[in-house]
């Protein structure tokens, strides 16, 4: 078999869909995207294709490492987001080729079902606790929330007041009857770090994630060391060799590797196993489209230590397009009660729109973060 064309959809709200065609006729799917960056993505998904066309899509290792290390430059958001997009599609039409979805190839369900989350809130966290009643209702019992606004490098005590006081009412409201993550989001600079995650303590968020931005991960054993909040952080992390050094200096008790920006399958399955051994649960980041949340499911399904996955249904970015509204077999994705089974169908287990991909495709929004800045006028981290 051969890989013929490589093709990429830009689609609502912000996503990228890889379609990897062969000569045998069986189509893979891969969404390889960093938000706010389609077309930097979509342009190195092309740079690789001049290789990967031609190539046996068997071959997934050997294709994986020659995009890995054959450029001599790697890792990093870009380059890794395309590889994962690549790669997701590969395992795709793995799994058709043999009939079985990806689980089966890597060994086989380690669980029954897959618990997940719902974010609330939005960019400016607001209207938490209505969020969170109406998520109840459809289910949910685990929530994710941003937990501040811009917020300064020494924010002051009305700024942090602010903050706590929204997670004190959400305890007030709802007891111990939910759970819920606190997204720093990288706002919070190092020093206000301790200072944010002692006030919170008391409200014993099941997490608090990207305490400080990934290019100052070595705060993360201190900032463990001043409280038993488990810490958080992947998404800005694009490989195992970024990974290596938090698992060696430690601080980290959940990583969230995002399937479409750390190489895909294939480089989370190893983050996954990396991070079992250093006794760090895994949930996967995906605040993306049908098929990110696939692949995280495939890995989700055959990891012992995977113990909560991001899905982005209603998530406030999520304008013009919702998760589904490009999947054929919807049912497949039915939360029920806040989990998720294993996805039956072949490959990745997403069967895609195409008709309504090309569609989308047609005018789709460049979508962009929103640059925020602090009252004195200076860059604020959004
Ligand atoms: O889902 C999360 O945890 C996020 O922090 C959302 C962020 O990753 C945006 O997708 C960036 O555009
Ligand atoms: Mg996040």
């Amino acid at each position: 078999m051969k890989i013929t064309r490589l093709t990429t959809y830009r689609i609502p709200p912000r996503w990228m869909l890889l379609k990897i065609e062969t000569d045998a006729g069986v189509t893979g799917w891969g969404e390889p995207v960093i938000e706010g960056r389609a077309k930097t993505v979509e342009a190195a998904v092309h740079e690789l294709s001049s290789f990967l066309i031609g190539q046996d899509p068997a071959r997934i290792n050997d294709l994986w490492q020659a995009m890995y290390r054959g450029g001599f430059y790697r890792g990093g958001p870009i380059l890794m987001s395309a590889i994962a997009g690549v790669d997701q599609a590969l395992w795709d039409i793995k799994g058709k080729v043999h009939n079985v979805p990806v689980y089966q190839l890597l060994g086989g369900l380690v669980r029954d079902r897959m618990k997940t989350y719902s974010w609330v809130g939005g960019d400016r966290p607001a209207d938490v606790i209505a969020g969170i009643r109406r998520l109840r209702e459809a289910g949910f019992d685990t929530f994710k929330m941003n937990g501040t606004e811009e917020f300064g490098m020494i924010a002051s005590a009305k700024d942090v007041d602010a903050a706590v006081e929204r997670i004190a009412e959400i305890r007030s409201a709802f007891g111990n009857q939910i759970e819920f993550g606190i997204d720093f989001h990288g706002r919070v600079a190092a020093p206000m770090a301790k200072v944010l995650l002692r006030e919170l303590e008391q409200y014993r968020p099941l997490f608090v994630e990207e305490p400080v931005l990934a290019e100052q991960c070595e705060y993360y054993p201190q900032l463990a060391q001043s409280t038993s909040i488990p810490l958080a952080a992947g998404e800005r992390m694009y490989s195992r060799f970024d990974f290596k050094r938090v698992f060696q200096q430690g601080g980290i008790a959940i990583v969230q590797p995002d399937l479409s920006h750390a190489g895909g399958i294939s480089e989370c399955i190893r983050i996954a196993s990396m991070a079992e051994a250093h006794d760090v649960a895994l949930a996967p980041h995906c605040p993306l489209g049908p098929v990110a949340l696939a692949a995280c499911l495939q890995v989700d399904f055959v990891s012992h230590n995977a113990v909560l996955q991001e899905q982005s249904m209603g998530i406030h970015y999520n304008k013009g397009a919702e998760l589904l509204d490009y999947v054929v077999n919807r049912d497949d994705f039915t939360i029920v009660g806040g989990y998720i089974a294993p996805l039956p169908k072949p490959g990745l287990g997403v069967v895609i729109d195409e008709q309504r991909v090309e569609e989308a495709s047609r005018n789709a929004p460049d979508w962009r973060n929103p640059l925020w800045r602090h009252q004195d006028g200076s860059v604020a981290e959004w």
